[in-house]
């Protein structure tokens, strides 16, 4: 299957500041891709980039396997970027009907549809400047949604939303994936938020792509650890392995790190005493996702 967005080398420079600098990505059908990042760190601007509504300075964009005519293949894509573009002046129901003409989309089933997603069927004549920072966000997210695009490109969709919201827009994006074979991106500066639902990630920092995974790798890297400090770490790993039968363990100086049998910490400890080997340390480890993320960008 063809690759949903393929970015290489991407750059964006306002003057001297590379807002983006030579990010390379590639999104798969069938994906939710979280672009996590701090404040300031790119992903509006990736966004933008990929929607063409700024351009590159350099680099290239692909879309849907398509390198050239980019604007045609947009027309497959829905997106939520910083305050949604909205008429404030027309109600939900209107502002979705404008976006189903322009977009091209036979029947008003779209709007209703998509009214009944964002739980905004029922706000009748009420135009969008009346509605709280939540109800505007719910009505970005409907334009978004209009019509089922193949592809979603979502900047902070939960922003500005209650959790009952949260939760439901989530499983609508899940479910998307699922059973009606969209591709998402989504950016979030939190990556605990986006942990919920994303299955692969792009960690953006200063502008830099500083790691691409996917959200089995990050678990797998963040997985719960028994660090034991010895010694002699060489000698403790033959006693691990040959007396205690520990296969999964990583060592770092004289710092070992199990991720198995992680309730058996004073059988192990006995076991290394008893072969002369010194601990001086044995504590259970566990990397939050917060942790990780920090780890990766100050490498970056
Ligand atoms: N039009 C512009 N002119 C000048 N600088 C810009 C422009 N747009 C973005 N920048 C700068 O580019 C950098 C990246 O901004 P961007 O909005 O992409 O970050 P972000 O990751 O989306 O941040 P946030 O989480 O705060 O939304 C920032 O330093 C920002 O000030």
């Amino acid at each position: 299957m063809e690759t949903i967005i393929r970015t290489q080398g991407l750059t964006k420079a306002y003057g001297r500041l590379r807002a983006l600098d030579e990010v390379s990505i590639e999104v798969q059908p069938g994906q939710i891709y979280g672009l996590v990042g701090q404040n300031g760190a790119g992903k509006t601007t990736l966004i933008r980039l990929l929607t063409g509504l700024a351009r590159p300075t350099s680099g290239s964009i692909e879309l849907f396997g398509h390198a050239t005519g980019l604007n045609e293949q947009r027309h497959r894509i829905g997106a939520l970027i910083d305050a949604p573009a909205l008429s404030l002046d027309l109600t939900a129901r209107q502002n979705l009907e404008a976006l189903r003409i322009q977009r091209g989309l036979a029947g008003r089933h779209w709007v209703d549809e998509a009214l009944d997603l964002v739980g905004l069927a029922d706000t009748g004549k009420k135009n969008a400047r009346a509605f709280s920072l939540g109800m505007r966000q719910r009505l970005g997210l409907a334009a978004a949604f209009l019509g089922n695009p193949e592809l979603l490109i979502l900047d902070e969709p939960v922003n500005g939303l209650d959790p009952t919201w949260m939760v439901t827009i989530r499983r609508e994006l899940v479910r998307r994936t699922h059973e009606e074979g969209a591709t998402i991106l989504v950016s979030s500066h939190l990556l605990a938020e986006l942990d919920l639902f994303a299955s692969w990630y792009g960690f953006i920092h200063h502008g830099r792509l500083a790691q691409q995974i996917s959200a089995e790798q990050l678990h797998a890297r963040c997985e719960r650890g028994l660090r034991i400090a010895v010694d002699d770490p060489a000698r403790a790993v033959t006693v691990l392995e040959e007396s205690l039968g520990i296969r999964r363990y990583t060592v770092t100086g004289n710092e070992i790190v199990l991720t198995e049998r992680l309730d058996e910490a004073a059988a192990i400890n006995a076991g290394l005493v008893a072969a002369g080997i010194a601990v001086s340390a044995l504590e259970a480890r566990s990397m939050s996702l917060e942790d990780y993320f920090t780890e990766i960008v100050k490498g970056a």
